[in-house]
C-alpha cells in the first residue's frame, strides 16, 4: 500500500428563427423526451440569450431534435408524435443551462485537493504532486480516487471534462472506462513525462512513454465509448525531451487526436524552458516545432504569453484553458483573459485540480470574475469580463477550446443535449430569493455567483440522466 494513500486524504450552424428550429429529417426522427420552461445559453453572438417559454425536443440518439414555442404544445406534439401530457415542466425558478465543460482538471490530484497550496508550481509538482501520482500503478487506489473525482465534478455540473491522469497505462484507461461508466464526456489523458530529477522514479523513458502512449490510445479506442476519448498529454516542456515531444506530435498527427499540455504558467518555468530549448523563438514555439499546437490543441495556463506566441495560438486554432484558482492558488500569475480574446484565441476554463483546489465550475467561474476585476483594479481601463460572458468561457466557450463545439456547448438543434436543470429556490440550498419575480437573468447571475450542487436538479449528457446517480449493484 502506498504510504500516500492516507495522507492525503454535428451540429449544423442553424441560421432560422430560434422559433422554428427543427431538425431537418424530423420525420425519421423518435422524441423521447420533452421539456417545457426557461433555456439559458450562449452562441457565437450572445453571451446570454434567454429563451422564455420553450418546447425542446431530444430524440432517441440524444439529441436537440426541436426547440419551439411552448404555446405551440399541441402542435408540436402531432408534428413529433409526442404525448402534450408527457412533457416535463420546469418550476418559475428553474432553468436549463448547457452543462459545463472543464477544459483542464487533474483527475489524478484529487485527492489532496483543498491542500498542500504553500509553494510555488516547480516546488509544488516535487515536493506534493508528483509523489502522489507514483501511487497511480496501484489500480485499486486509482478507482477509489477516479470515482470520487468523477462523481462529484458530475454532481457540480461538469458535462464535458478534459483529464490529465499519471504516467500509468492502466490507470488511465480506468479513468476512461469510469467516466464512461457515469456518463460524463471527457478526453483522457495518460500523462508522458521522461524527465524528472527531483523524483525519479516517477518518469518514463522516452521509448516507455512512446510505446505506452500507443497502446493506450489503441486500447481506449477499441472500447468505442460513445463519449470518451483520448488526448494526447505531453505534460509540459521541462518533463518531457524534443524526442519525447516530437514522438508525441507524430502520435497525434496520424491518428488526428487531441493534444493537452501546460503552458507559461509562471516566469520561473518560461525562463527554464528558455535555457533547456535554446533553439527556438518561444515557449509556443517548442510545442509548434513539434507538431503539438494544432487546432485540437489545449494548453493550460498561459498567463504569460506574449502577443507574438498568442498570434501562433490563434493562427493554429490551438486553445487556452484559464486556470484562476491554480494561477492564483500557487501564486503563478494572472492570465488577461481579454487579451486572449481579443487574439482571436478560443478560450475555455478549467478547474486545474489540485493546483486550483475546488473542483466545481462554479468556482472557475467565480475566479475568473475576480482575476478580471483584479486587472481592473491594477488598471481602471481595463475592460472587465462580464458574467455573461464568463458564462460562455464555461459553457460554448470550453467546447470550442476543446474542438467539441460540434457536439455539446449550447442548445442548438443537432447538437447532443448536455445540460443542467438548474433549480434556483431549492428548499435548503444556499440562494435565498428575497424579491419573488426575478427574471432568468438574475436567476443566472445568482446561481453563478452563490449557487452550488445543491442547485443542480438533474445532469444530462447526450440526452441521459447522469445525476442523480442511479444505484448500481
Ligand atoms: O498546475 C499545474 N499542475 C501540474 O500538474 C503541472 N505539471 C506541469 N505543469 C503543471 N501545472
Ligand atoms: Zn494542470
Amino acid at each position: 500500500m502506498c504510504r500516500f494513500h492516507f495522507q492525503h486524504q454535428t451540429a449544423k450552424p442553424c441560421c432560422c428563427n430560434i422559433l422554428d428550429m427543427t431538425s431537418s429529417n424530423e420525420s425519421a426522427v423518435d422524441i423521447a423526451h420533452v421539456y417545457r420552461g426557461t433555456f439559458v445559453h450562449s452562441t457565437d453572438h450572445t453571451a446570454v440569450e434567454i429563451l422564455e417559454d420553450r418546447l425542446l425536443g431530444v430524440d432517441t440518439e440524444g439529441k436537440i431534435a426541436f426547440i419551439g414555442s411552448g404555446q405551440e404544445v399541441d402542435s408540436l406534439a402531432q408534428k413529433w408524435g409526442f404525448e402534450a401530457l408527457a412533457v416535463t415542466q420546469l418550476g418559475q425558478y428553474e432553468f436549463f443551462m448547457p452543462g459545463m465543460v472543464d477544459t483542464h482538471i487533474h483527475a489524478s490530484q484529487y485527492s489532496y485537493a483543498g491542500t498542500a497550496l504553500d509553494l510555488p508550481l516547480l516546488q509544488w509538482l516535487n515536493t506534493y504532486t508528483f509523489p502522489v501520482e507514483a501511487c497511480y500503478k496501484d489500480l485499486e487506489f486509482a478507482r477509489n480516487v477516479y470515482t470520487h473525482v468523477v462523481k462529484r465534478t458530475l454532481r457540480n455540473g461538469t458535462t464535458t471534462a478534459c483529464y490529465f491522469a499519471t504516467i500509468h497505462t492502466d490507470a488511465s484507461l480506468l479513468l476512461g472506462q469510469i467516466a464512461n461508466d457515469f456518463g460524463q464526456r471527457a478526453l483522457v489523458g495518460k500523462v508522458c513525462m521522461d524527465t524528472n530529477n527531483f523524483v525519479p522514479h516517477y518518469r518514463e523513458t522516452p521509448e516507455e512513454s512512446h510505446d505506452e502512449t500507443n497502446r493506450f490510445i489503441s486500447e481506449m479506442l477499441k472500447k468505442k465509448y460513445p463519449l470518451v476519448r483520448p488526448v494526447v498529454t505531453p505534460r509540459f516542456a521541462l518533463s518531457c525531451s524534443a524526442a519525447l515531444l516530437g514522438h508525441l506530435g507524430e502520435i497525434a498527427q496520424n491518428n488526428h487526436l487531441h493534444i493537452q499540455s501546460h503552458i507559461s504558467e509562471t516566469k520561473e518555468e518560461v525562463k527554464l524552458v528558455k535555457e533547456l530549448f535554446p533553439d527556438y523563438d518561444s515557449y509556443t514555439d517548442v510545442y509548434h516545432k513539434h507538431n503539438l499546437l494544432t487546432d485540437k490543441t489545449v494548453m493550460a495556463h498561459g498567463c504569460h504569453l506574449t502577443d507574438e506566441e498568442l498570434k501562433l495560438f490563434g493562427e493554429k486554432g490551438a486553445s487556452v484553458a484559464h486556470c484562476p484558482n491554480s494561477n492564483i492558488s500557487l501564486c503563478s500569475g494572472m492570465l488577461d483573459a481579454r487579451r486572449v480574446l481579443n487574439h482571436k484565441v478560443k478560450l475555455g476554463l478549467g478547474t486545474d485540480v489540485a493546483g486550483g483546489y475546488s473542483p466545481s465550475m462554479l468556482d472557475a467561474v467565480r475566479r475568473t470574475l475576480d482575476t478580471s476585476k483584479a486587472l481592473t483594479i491594477q488598471d481602471p481601463q481595463y475592460q472587465t469580463l462580464t458574467f455573461e460572458e464568463v458564462f460562455r468561457l464555461a459553457t460554448l466557450g470550453g467546447s470550442q477550446a476543446l474542438s467539441l463545439d460540434e457536439h455539446t456547448g449550447n442548445f442548438q438543434v443537432g447538437k447532443d443535449f448536455d445540460a443542467l436543470r438548474v433549480n434556483t429556490a431549492m428548499e435548503g440550498g444556499p440562494i435565498d430569493l428575497i424579491n419573488h419575480g426575478e427574471g432568468p437573468l438574475v436567476l443566472l447571475e445568482k446561481f453563478l455567483n452563490l449557487g452550488d450542487d445543491r442547485n443542480i436538479a438533474e445532469v444530462y449528457v447526450a440526452g441521459k440522466r447522469v445525476v442523480p446517480f442511479v444505484e448500481r449493484s
